[in-house]
């Protein structure tokens, strides 16, 4: 078989994901319509969007699940379609409900992942034992995953990713169903990933928690990426800018200076000493630098963020009345 070698043409080598004019029909149907999309090594990517939408669809083409109607996607300069077992042997994944012999115990149901894997004995106890340590599953190693909570089963499946020190790590709803100190501690143990470079995708209906993990999301509606970016990035594209900024302080010619500081949409003078501005980034070091320039002194500096939430609440609203167009 011909599929040793990664494929040419990735874009960079820090890409570990590009999808281009990715397209899956069904009939007539195109339920993913023709997106593209690169995903950084060690970025945390989420794809978001309402149900059907075509996120799961394409997580299962970029893992060589599904068959690819038109387009492409690349993965580790693999194609999935012809190299599966490559793909799959360099990405973890953590579907909504993930598959364990209940009869078996944590350590038994990674030893039988990681002897499909090809790991020699040693290395299995020593990679399992890690792993259980890293995801603290460690003191129920030997409990039968029949007796595991969800939360527990998902530490289980991330377990599984780093037995594999996978490459990429793609997380279909891993939190739907955990408790908030669960959650918590997933969240976390996805900043861990990415801390040691593991690319993560993560789709989710959780936007707060998506918010706090996530480098950049992809928006899906019908089929197609509606918009791409950062979350600061995309409120300033739905909500006109995404940071709030207020400033108290005095000083001369205050507003003037704040108005001066690049990304500053506008400036409002609530009180003579108070000034409320939009921004399409945190600007309060440069606020606080333009009150220290006009000899005034800084009383209150506060800034709120732009939330998920409130991103995909406008976005839906407005494109319902037309007020916002797709950036397919
Ligand atoms: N085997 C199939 N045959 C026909 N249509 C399908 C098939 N699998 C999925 N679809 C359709 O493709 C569309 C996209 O589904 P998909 O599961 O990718 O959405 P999703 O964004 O992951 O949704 P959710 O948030 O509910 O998981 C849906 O309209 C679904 O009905």
């Amino acid at each position: 078989m011909s599929d040793q070698k990664p494929e040419g043409g990735a874009a960079s080598p820090d890409v570990v994901i590009a999808a281009r004019d990715l397209t899956k029909r069904y009939g007539k149907t195109s339920v993913v319509d023709a997106i593209n999309f690169d995903i950084a090594k060690g970025e945390v990517f989420g794809l978001l969007g309402p149900n059907g939408a075509g996120k799961t669809t394409t997580i299962l083409m970029m893992l060589g699940l599904t068959e690819i109607s038109a387009g492409r996607v690349s993965v580790l300069g693999f194609d999935p379609a012809r190299s599966p077992l490559q793909v799959k042997r360099r990405v973890g994944y953590l579907p909504d409900a993930v598959g364990f012999y209940d009869h078996l115990t944590a350590v038994e149901n990674l030893a039988y992942a990681a002897k499909l894997m090809g790991l020699s004995m040693a290395e299995r106890s020593q990679r399992i034992v890690a792993a259980l340590s890293r995801v603290r599953l460690l003191d129920v190693a030997n409990k039968r995953v029949a007796t595991f909570s969800r939360g527990m089963r998902q530490r289980l499946g991330l377990a599984e990713v780093i037995v594999k020190r996978a490459e990429i790590a793609i997380l279909d709803e891993p939190t739907s169903g955990l408790d908030p100190q669960a959650t918590l501690e997933f969240l976390d143990l996805i900043r861990e990933l990415k801390a040691e470079g593991v690319s993560v995708l993560l789709s989710s209906h959780m936007l707060d928690q998506v918010q706090r993990v996530c480098d950049r999301v992809a928006l899906f509606r019908t089929g197609k990426i509606v918009m791409m970016g950062s979350v600061a990035e995309l409120a300033v594209q739905v909500l006109g800018a995404g940071f709030v900024v207020e400033v108290e302080a005095d000083g001369a010619g205050i507003a003037r200076r704040l108005a001066a500081i690049p990304g500053v949409g506008n400036v409002e003078t609530l009180a003579e000493d108070r000034f409320r501005m939009t921004a399409d980034r945190d600007v309060r070091p440069d606020a606080a630098r333009a009150v220290v320039a006009a000899n005034g002194a800084l009383r209150r500096l506060s800034v709120d963020e732009p939330s998920l939430e409130a991103i995909y609440a406008h976005y839906f609203q407005a494109s319902q009345s037309g007020g916002v167009r797709d950036a397919a």
